[in-house]
């Protein structure tokens, strides 16, 4: 049998899965294999299936040679097959055919556990054993502040490598998904625009982004959607719905049919409500076309919550290019042995590793408030 690997990489995606977390293990996995000569560990389910694992181990050397002997006896695809196991080790066929595919091979969870102490410590004891160099951890905000108290609590090398279809990470211009899930809301936005035409009516689409409306309002700038609300603008009154009702009213007096509303998930209402923003929308346009004397009392809106859609799908070019330049990064990180954890970021264009815990680019704020503008100046109303 082929004796457990030295010094492996170690690799799991958590948080919400993101187009271009594929594209990026295959990136590690080859870059690891051909480039490095180092091989690596796929952890399955994110750390919910390192903590599984660590949990199985529990601390006992049996158990320990146990699981090595089980990675290795069942590598790549063979390991992928079987859903019992949490650590695999990758080849070169286990990440064959998989650039552009979205979700993740490897699996991704939330894991509560995780922010116990105690758990993050058998996590980092089950790694230590197996003699694991370095964890990179692809995810959101959430899961990268797991990897950076793994990385104050041991003396491992972690890697953070940001992929959440949000974009709400404000160290990096883009993270990895957010190209791809863009490019599924412009898709969406063509096919609600059909039937907005075709009837006349207002279609008011929610997007993800939890507290960001960075995805909504590059979606707006690409599909040329009529409007766009995002948290960043304060929570939406009573009066800010009437006055964007006035908005898309005065535009169909001026000749307009149709218009396209994106509201982020974000966005919070005054008084807060519990709905889904684009219900509290519908229902409060309605209501403003609806009233007595109004010249559109026949404008329908219809609401939708576009949900999963956004993370799944076909993952772009430009996700699978940053995916293999985020991949190159995260390698140097690893391998320079004066170099310290940190994150892969993409900053002024220009992909790099920046320390747990940065400030923002300033040119990200700043950035939104431009594609604002600019989404205002472009639009025909
Ligand atoms: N403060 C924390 N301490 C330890 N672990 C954490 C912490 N925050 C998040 N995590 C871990 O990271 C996982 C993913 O976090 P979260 O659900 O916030 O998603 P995310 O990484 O932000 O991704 P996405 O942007 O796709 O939602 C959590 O389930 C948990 O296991
Ligand atoms: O898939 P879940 O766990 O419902 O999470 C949904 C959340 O995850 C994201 O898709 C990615 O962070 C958010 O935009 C959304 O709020």
């Amino acid at each position: 049998m082929i004796p457990f690997p030295d010094s492996p990489v170690a690799v799991l995606c958590s948080g919400g899965d993101a187009p271009g977390m594929n594209a990026f293990l295959r990136a590690i996995v080859r870059l690891g294999l051909n480039r490095h000569k180092v091989p690596v560990l796929g952890i399955r389910g994110g750390y919910r299936g390192l903590v599984r694992a660590a949990k199985q181990v529990n601390g006992e050397a049996d158990e320990l040679v146990r699981l090595k002997q089980e990675i290795t006896a069942n590598t790549g695809n063979r390991g992928l097959i079987d859903a019992k196991m949490s650590i695999i080790q990758m080849d070169h066929a286990s990440v064959s055919g998989i650039m552009g595919k979205g979700g993740t091979i490897l699996g991704s969870a939330r894991c509560l556990d995780f922010h116990k102490p105690e758990v993050r410590r058998s996590a980092i004891q089950l790694l230590e054993n197996l003699g694991v160099r370095a964890l990179v951890v692809a995810g959101g905000d959430g899961s990268l502040t797991g990897a950076k108290l793994l990385a104050e609590e041991s003396n491992l090398k972690i890697i953070g490598v940001p992929s959440t279809i949000d974009n709400d990470l404000q160290f990096t211009e883009m993270a990895l998904g957010v190209d791809t899930a863009v490019h599924t809301l412009v898709w969406a936005v063509d096919h609600f625009i059909d039937t907005a035409r075709s009837h006349r009516r207002v279609m008011v689409l929610e997007t993800m982004g939890r507290e960001s409306g960075d995805l909504a309002r590059m979606a707006a700038l690409a599909s040329g959607a009529e409007m766009v609300i995002t948290p960043e603008g304060g929570p939406l009154t009573e009066e800010a719905m009437i006055a964007y009702a006035e908005e898309i009213e005065s535009a169909m007096t001026r000749g307009r049919g149709h218009a396209i509303v994106l509201i982020a998930e974000g966005v919070k209402f005054d008084p807060p409500q519990s709905r889904n923003g684009a219900y509290i929308l519908r229902d409060a346009f309605q209501k403003y076309f609806q009233r007595e004397g109004a010249p559109f009392q026949d404008l329908e809106v219809r609401p939708s919550v576009l949900g999963h859609l956004q993370r799944g799908g076909h993952t772009t070019p430009g996700d699978c290019i940053l995916a293999a330049r985020f991949a190159e990064e995260a390698w140097k990180a690893i391998l320079d042995p004066n170099g310290s954890n940190g994150i892969t970021a993409l900053q002024h264009n220009k992909a790099t590793i920046v320390p747990f815990g940065c400030p923002d680019l300033p040119e990200r704020a700043l950035s939104s408030v431009a594609m604002d503008r600019l989404h205002d100046d472009l639009s025909s109303w």
